[in-house]
Parts: structure tokens; C-alpha cells; sequence
């Protein structure tokens, strides 16, 4: 039999801090919007592990020593005067006890999941310095997961209980990220599985079993005999040491039970890492040293990841690992996170003590963006009764009203989507929103359970599905980069037929109209900033109005020889650029006013400005204040200098050309 978490005693103790019922609710928002709220550093403890069996000689003292609840100091190997001292949020010495950690590190962020928004818990370290022990620990010492279920599960059943405003359920998942491959530990025969972003930015795993847990006692069902499965192996430092990164997922969905029927999900995720290994030390070979490998790379990625945070760079590594991928939202994302270090005392871990002393010192510097994941149910917007037969008998159980529910039944399944985003078998399944896409798994799943036939594409097996889910990643990312390889090319087309025609006919403006036509019918619906096609620029050069003077032609010399004497000169027509100063100060105006004003989204309808961009920018507001000028882009480091100079032609290039919008400054 699987030995039991925890001993009942300490939790009866353990009580919550959570916000009364209602409190902190946020207003509704539209549907599918994220409440931003003010960033959140991520939060770092350190915990030094005690001497353990055997690993302390009979001379050896703790090369680390806590000077006070924030600090520690760690001998200077340069120099053996001096100590080098750190501060962090909190540091845990030998003598701490689970729950010193617990309540003081991981309970107070717990509350945020009930508003809807994402928590994460990392523990991170060198190799034996203690991250299972302070994630898991044993049934007499339980560590931060058995706690951490045990309150929230209590805490759902209280404000989930009948005659709350809400109705909430939990589920969890748990994954092993081992040499690269997303393993699902609650169904071991599934592959790899692929990690996935939706247009919101939040991270997700298709076909990544979830399953529903009301009690402490359902969880300790699923998570024992998958903690069975996740890869550990002995090595000279560690008798079980953790082969892979291993990541806990609770979700807790709630759903309003009157109206405005508002849903939210809150994600937790608790994330024992595989710790940093110094193989000489471990003696690994073979099958150790491979997995010893993949382990620091993607301990390096990290490391490189909380760096280009750190410094604020416009490109974060999240895709260079898959470990940096899944902690997208806890890493300078969305999540409320603490990262827990783990050292150890000994001195032959010292050089892995001062590593990750200095990793957690830079991770302190991380903001994250919390918000607030709520929407409305898509039915009770949109509410189309679809028939008992469209539905089949199960289906239409669920298509109930939301307070026909069985409210906090964990095993009831997800409402169906409005009628237009009934799921069609030959429907693309990369094309549809990941979180419908997991819903209708779960359904498939519960339909097959039940033995009903689920839709012929679902009913594929896993295995099939991911790797047919994959191709048709690859082929819409390939039909994407062709459509953006047209529309570059019949730009330049377009551009180069103008420049001909201009020149063949002397700039004549019979030649120009179906041109001009057809750059009218383009550019049509124009609110942001745009770069208009070369032809309606020049139409617009040619037009009357003096506000709009872009292009201009004019009659250039060209030297063909330098020859002073005999200097054989050549005149020919050229295009040259010529903003009026007026126009170049309204655009570049235009432009700081939307950096200093507009949301990440409104800067995105910036040329040359991307997602990461746009979110520098904002960050870099609300640390610093406002823009004074443009080039403050430069001096903060979201661009180069030679990036600003393309990003203000192009944009003001776009701004003036539709300046017939804007109107005169
Ligand atoms: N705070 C502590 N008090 C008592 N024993 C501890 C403590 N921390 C760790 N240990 C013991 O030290 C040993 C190594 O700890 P653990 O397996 O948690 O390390 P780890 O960092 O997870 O290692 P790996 O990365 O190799 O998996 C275990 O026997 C564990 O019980």
C-alpha cells in the first residue's frame, strides 16, 4: 500500500488568511479579459538544510550561517578574511521545521488563487541540498505539497459550500519534464506532450489529464502512485536523487452560481527542479550523466532566462528549454511565485551553495504581472439550446443552466461552448482555443468512459492525436510564414510597379489612379498606425493638401567621376524622403504620447513593436515614469539605436501618411 502523506494532527492546526467571502472580488470585465494588476517581484527564501547521516566529517562546519530572518553570509573563497552576505525575502536556518516554511513563504501567496489568479512555488538547488524534502517531505515531516492541498482543499470546500456566491472544483496534474519530454505522471503511457501558449499568454499542456479531487484523501489517490512514476535514480550524493524536474498543477475553477455567472481559474504550480549537478562529484556515467545533461541545460536556460529579466532584454529564452517554457507564467509572467533555495552546509557543496546563492539573489530582481484570469460562460452570453439529439443524453445533462449544476461536484464537467464553436470533427484542432480544446478532451474522455462514441477525431488515440496535433502545428506555422512571405512580396511589387510607372510616365496621375484604387481599398479600415503602400504615399505627395508632403521629387546631380576638372555630371530624377519638420514633430508626439498612454496591446499597433517589446515598454514606464522623448527607447535598452531609427521612419512614415485622419497638428 502506498504510505500516507501526512499525519492528520498538524493540519487540523493550519488555518488559512484568505480574504472574507466576496472580498477582493473584482468588477466584471468582458468577456475572456485578464484584470491587470501591480506587478509582483518574485519572491526568494533560502532554506539551509542541517547536516544529514554522514555527510559532515568530524571537523567540518556549516560554510554558510544565518545572521538574521533575511540574511545569511557565506565564506569569500578569493579572500578567507572576508564573508559575502546576502538578503533575501526570508532565510530558513537548520533548525527550521516545514511548517516555519510553509506558513511563512507559501501560505500567504495561496490566497491569490482564489481570486483567480496563478501561484507558483519553485524549489531550486544543487543536488541533495534538500528540494524534495522541503516540496514533499515524509509522513512525519510533510512538506510544502501535502500542506499547501490540504488548505486549499479545506478552503474550496468553504466558499464553495452551498448558499456561497460561487460553486468551485480543483484538479490537478502532475508532470515530469525528463531529458526534454513533457511526461504526464497521472498516465505514464502518453508521450512526450507538447507545451502550447494561448492568446492570452497562458501557458497550457493539450492532452494532459486532469483529475477532479474534492477531498485530501482524492488527491493522496492520484499523487502517490504517480510520484511512484517519476524518475529517480541513486547517485554518490544522493541515494533518491530527482532525475527530472517534477511539477504539481491545481486548478481551482470557480463559477458564480446568479448572475452575471462570471468564471475564474486559478493555477498553482509547485515545482520540485532537479538540482544542479557537478559530475565529478557524482560519479554519474552513463544513462546518470545523460539525464545529469538535460538537467543542467536546463538549469543553464533558467539561469540565462532570469538573467535577461534581470536586465530587462527585449528577448526572454523561454523556448530554448522546455523546464523555461512550462515556467513562462511563473518567471516574469502572470503567477504570484516564491523560489525557495536550497543549500546545503557542507563545504564540499560549496561552490554549488555560492551558485545558487547568487541565482536566487538575481531571481529576487524578476517582476511578474499578475491578473485576475475571469470570464463570463459562454452560454449564459450566448444562449442557443441545441437539440437532446445534437447534444446526445449525456451532453444535454451539462447544457443546463448554470444553476441546474450540481454545485462543487469536481466530476462535473465543463459547460458547453455556444453553438458556434460546436465542435465539428473535421474541425482544425490547432486552430481552436486550448482551453476548449482541453475541455473537449476531458468530454471525450468522460464520453468514453461512459462508453458513448466520442467524435471520430477525438476517439484517435493519444499517442495519434499529438503527433497529428503536431503536424498540424507545423503545417499552419508553414502556411503562416508563406502568407507573410506573399504579402512582403506583392508589397515590393506593388512599390516597384509604382516607382516604374512614375518614372515611364513622368509622375503621371492617369497611371497612378488604379494603383491608388487599389491602395484606397487596402488600407481601408485605418484607426492605428500604419505604413501605407508606396503609391498612396505619393498620391498624397501630389495631392494639394500642404499637410502631407512625404515623398517629394526632385531633380538630384549624381558625380559619375570625382574627377574636379572635367566633373561629368548627371542629372536624373529621384524619390527622396521630405517630412515637413511640422509633421515629423506631430508624429514623433504621436508616438511618445501612445508610449506613455497606451496598454501593451495599444503599443503593439506600433510598427516594429512586438509582444515583448510592447511589454518592456510598459514595464519600463512603471519603473522609471514617463517617456520624455523617443529615444529614451534607446536609453533604457528596448531598442538599439540603429532599431529606433527604423521604428520612427516606419512609424512615422505610417502616421504621416495617414495624416488625413489624424488631421492638422
Ligand atoms: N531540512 C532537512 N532536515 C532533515 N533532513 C533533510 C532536510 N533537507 C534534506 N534532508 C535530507 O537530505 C537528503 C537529500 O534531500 P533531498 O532528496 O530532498 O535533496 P534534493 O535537493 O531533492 O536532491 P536531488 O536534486 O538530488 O533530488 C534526504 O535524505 C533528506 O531527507
Amino acid at each position: 500500500a502506498a504510505p500516507s502523506l501526512c499525519c492528520a494532527p498538524p493540519y487540523s492546526t493550519l488555518k488559512l488568511t484568505f480574504s472574507p467571502p466576496g472580498a477582493g472580488r473584482c468588477r466584471l470585465s468582458k468577456v475572456g479579459a485578464a484584470r491587470r494588476l501591480p506587478p509582483a517581484r518574485v519572491r526568494v527564501a533560502v532554506r539551509l538544510r542541517p547536516f544529514v547521516d554522514g555527510t559532515a566529517g568530524a571537523d567540518d562546519t556549516p560554510c554558510v550561517r544565518g545572521l538574521d530572518s533575511c540574511s545569511l553570509e557565506i565564506a569569500n573563497w578569493r579572500n578567507h578574511q572576508e564573508t559575502l552576505k546576502y538578503q533575501f525575502d526570508a532565510f530558513y536556518g537548520e533548525r527550521s521545521s516545514q511548517q516555519d516554511i510553509y506558513s511563512g513563504s507559501v501560505q500567504p501567496i495561496l490566497r491569490h488563487l482564489l481570486e483567480g489568479q496563478n501561484v507558483s512555488v519553485l524549489a531550486y538547488g544543487p543536488t541533495g541540498a534538500g528540494k524534495t524534502h522541503t516540496m514533499l517531505g515524509s509522513p512525519e515531516q510533510p512538506g510544502v505539497i501535502p500542506r499547501a492541498l490540504m488548505d486549499l482543499l479545506q478552503l474550496t470546500r468553504e466558499e464553495g459550500a452551498e448558499g456561497r456566491p460561487w460553486a468551485l472544483s480543483v484538479t490537478m496534474s502532475y508532470l515530469e519534464i525528463y531529458q526534454e519530454k513533457v511526461l504526464d505522471l497521472l498516465d505514464p503511457a502518453s508521450g512526450d506532450l507538447v507545451i502550447r501558449e494561448d492568446c492570452r499568454g497562458n501557458i497550457l499542456i493539450p492532452g494532459l489529464t486532469q483529475k477532479p479531487i474534492a477531498s485530501f484523501a482524492d488527491f493522496e489517490r492520484h499523487f502517490l502512485p504517480a510520484s511512484g512514476n517519476r524518475t529517480v535514480g541513486a547517485t554518490r550524493l544522493n541515494q533518491r536523487s530527482s532525475r527530472s524536474h517534477a511539477v504539481l498543477l491545481v486548478k481551482v475553477d470557480q463559477r458564480e452560481r446568479l448572475a452575471p455567472f462570471r468564471q475564474r481559474e486559478g493555477k498553482l504550480y509547485l515545482i520540485d527542479l532537479a538540482g544542479s549537478e557537478d559530475n565529478r562529484r557524482t560519479g554519474n556515467k552513463g544513462l546518470r550523466l545523460k539525464e545529469s545533461g538535460a538537467i543542467n541545460t536546463s538549469l543553464f536556460v533558467l539561469g540565462k532566462v532570469v538573467d535577461a529579466l534581470h536586465q530587462g532584454l527585449p528577448r526572454v529564452p523561454y523556448r530554448d528549454s522546455k523546464l523555461t517554457r512550462l515556467l513562462q507564467d511563473s518567471l516574469g509572467g502572470s503567477a504570484h511565485s516564491i523560489l525557495i533555495a536550497n543549500i546545503a552546509p557542507e563545504r564540499c557543496f560549496y561552490l554549488d551553495t555560492l551558485s545558487a546563492l547568487n541565482f536566487a539573489a538575481r531571481s529576487k530582481e524578476v517582476i511578474n504581472r499578475p491578473f485576475t484570469n475571469e470570464s463570463l460562460q459562454l452560454h449564459v452570453l450566448a444562449p442557443v439550446k441545441l437539440s437532446q439529439k445534437e447534444l446526445g443524453p449525456s451532453e444535454a445533462k451539462k447544457a443546463r443552466s448554470p444553476e441546474e449544476e450540481e454545485p462543487g461536484n469536481p466530476e462535473s464537467p465543463a459547460p458547453p461552448a455556444s453553438a458556434s464553436q460546436k465542435f465539428s470533427p473535421l474541425q482544425k484542432l490547432s486552430s481552436m482555443d486550448p482551453a476548449m480544446l482541453e475541455r473537449l478532451l476531458s468530454l471525450d474522455r468522460l464520453l468514453g468512459s461512459q462508453g458513448t462514441k466520442g467524435t471520430p477525431l477525438l476517439s484517435t488515440p493519444k499517442r495519434d492525436r499529438m503527433l497529428l496535433m503536431k503536424t498540424v502545428e507545423e503545417k499552419d506555422l508553414e502556411i503562416e510564414r508563406l502568407k507573410m512571405k506573399q504579402k512582403e512580396l506583392e508589397a515590393k511589387v506593388l512599390a516597384q510597379e509604382a516607382v516604374d510607372s512614375t518614372e515611364k510616365e513622368n509622375c503621371s496621375l492617369t497611371v497612378l489612379r488604379p494603383f491608388a484604387r487599389r491602395a484606397v481599398t487596402v488600407a481601408k479600415p485605418l484607426k492605428k498606425a500604419v505604413v501605407l503602400p508606396l503609391q498612396l504615399i505619393q498620391e498624397q505627395a501630389a495631392s494639394p493638401n500642404p499637410e502631407i508632403h512625404i515623398l517629394k521629387k526632385s531633380r538630384k546631380r549624381k558625380l559619375e567621376h570625382l574627377d574636379a576638372s572635367e566633373p561629368n555630371e548627371k542629372a536624373e530624377d529621384c524619390w527622396e524622403l521630405q517630412i515637413s519638420p511640422e509633421l515629423l514633430a506631430h508624429g514623433r508626439q504621436k508616438i511618445l504620447e501612445l508610449l506613455n498612454e497606451g496598454s501593451a496591446r495599444d503599443l503593439r499597433s506600433l510598427q516594429r513593436i512586438g509582444q515583448k517589446k510592447a511589454q518592456l515598454i510598459v514595464g519600463c514606464r512603471e519603473l522609471h515614469g514617463p517617456f520624455s522623448q523617443v529615444e529614451d527607447l534607446e536609453r533604457v535598452k528596448v531598442m538599439s539605436g540603429k532599431q529606433l531609427e527604423s521604428f520612427l521612419k516606419a512609424n512615422i512614415l505610417g502616421l504621416a501618411a495617414a495624416g488625413q485622419r489624424w488631421g492638422p497638428c
